[in-house]
C-alpha cells in the first residue's frame, strides 16, 4: 500500500522540476501555482528581480494555506539582460544563438513564508555551453524541450549535451537550489530527514 502523502509545504509554482527536486530530499508539497505578472521593473537587476518573484509567488500562495509556502524564479541572464522563456521558435533560435560557445548565469531565487517571516536567497550559476549550430539550434526547437524554459534550454534535458561546464549549483539550474532550499526550509522548522539538517 502506498503511504498517504504529508504535504510539509505548500509550492507556489507549476513548474514539474521543483515538485521533483523538492521530493527528491524528501519534501513532499501542497502544488498551489499562482500567476503574477512577470514583468521587469525599470532599471530591475536580474538579482533583484527574481527575489521579487520569488517572495510574490510564494505570499500570493501562502494566503491561501497555513502550511509554509514556497515560491521561486529562475532567470537566465547574458551580458547583464534576461533571457525569458522563448515566445515562438524565432525566439528560442535567438536566444540559443546568443548563448552559443559563451558564458552565461542564471539565478535562481528561492522565498519561503512561515514563523520566521518571508525568508529569501537568490543564487547564481555560471554555465558554458559549446557551439550549437543552425541545424543543432532548429533540431532542438523541435523536440519541444524549450518551451517552457527560462533561455530556451534544459540542462537536466536532451540541452545537456550542449554543457560544456558549469560552476555553483545544478539544481538550482533546473529549478530550485537544494542546498539553499534546505537552509530555508529549516529555519522555518520544517523537518527534513527526521530534522538532521536542523
Ligand atoms: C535554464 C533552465 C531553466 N529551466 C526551467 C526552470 C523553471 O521551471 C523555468 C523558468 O521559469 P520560472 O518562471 O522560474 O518558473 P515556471 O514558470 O516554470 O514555474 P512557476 O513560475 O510556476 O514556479 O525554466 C529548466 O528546467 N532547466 C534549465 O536548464
Amino acid at each position: 500500500m502506498t503511504p498517504a502523502r504529508q504535504p510539509l509545504v505548500c509550492l507556489a509554482s507549476a513548474s514539474p522540476r521543483r515538485r521533483d527536486l523538492l521530493l527528491s530530499i524528501g519534501v513532499d508539497a501542497d502544488i498551489r501555482p499562482c500567476d503574477i505578472d512577470e514583468t521587469p521593473k525599470p532599471n530591475e537587476s536580474p538579482g533583484d528581480y527574481v527575489v521579487r518573484l520569488a517572495v510574490e509567488k510564494a505570499l500570493a500562495a501562502d494566503a491561501l494555506t497555513p502550511l509554509p509556502t514556497l515560491g521561486s524564479d529562475t532567470a537566465v541572464v547574458l551580458d547583464g539582460h534576461i533571457l525569458g522563456k522563448p515566445r515562438d521558435q524565432a525566439h528560442g533560435a535567438e536566444m540559443l544563438a546568443a548563448l552559443s560557445g559563451r558564458r552565461h548565469e542564471v539565478l535562481t531565487a528561492v522565498a519561503l513564508t512561515g514563523p520566521a517571516g518571508v525568508l529569501a536567497c537568490c543564487v547564481t550559476t555560471q554555465v558554458r555551453l559549446g557551439e550549437i549550430n543552425d541545424e543543432q539550434i532548429a533540431a532542438y526547437w523541435q523536440t519541444g524541450e524549450p518551451l517552457d524554459k527560462a533561455g530556451g534550454y534544459a540542462i537536466q534535458g536532451l540541452a545537456s549535451v550542449f554543457v560544456a561546464s558549469i560552476e555553483g549549483s545544478y539544481s538550482a539550474v533546473v529549478g530550485l537550489p537544494l542546498y539553499e532550499t534546505a537552509a530555508l526550509l529549516s529555519q522555518q522548522g520544517v523537518p527534513i530527514w527526521n530534522n538532521v539538517l536542523s
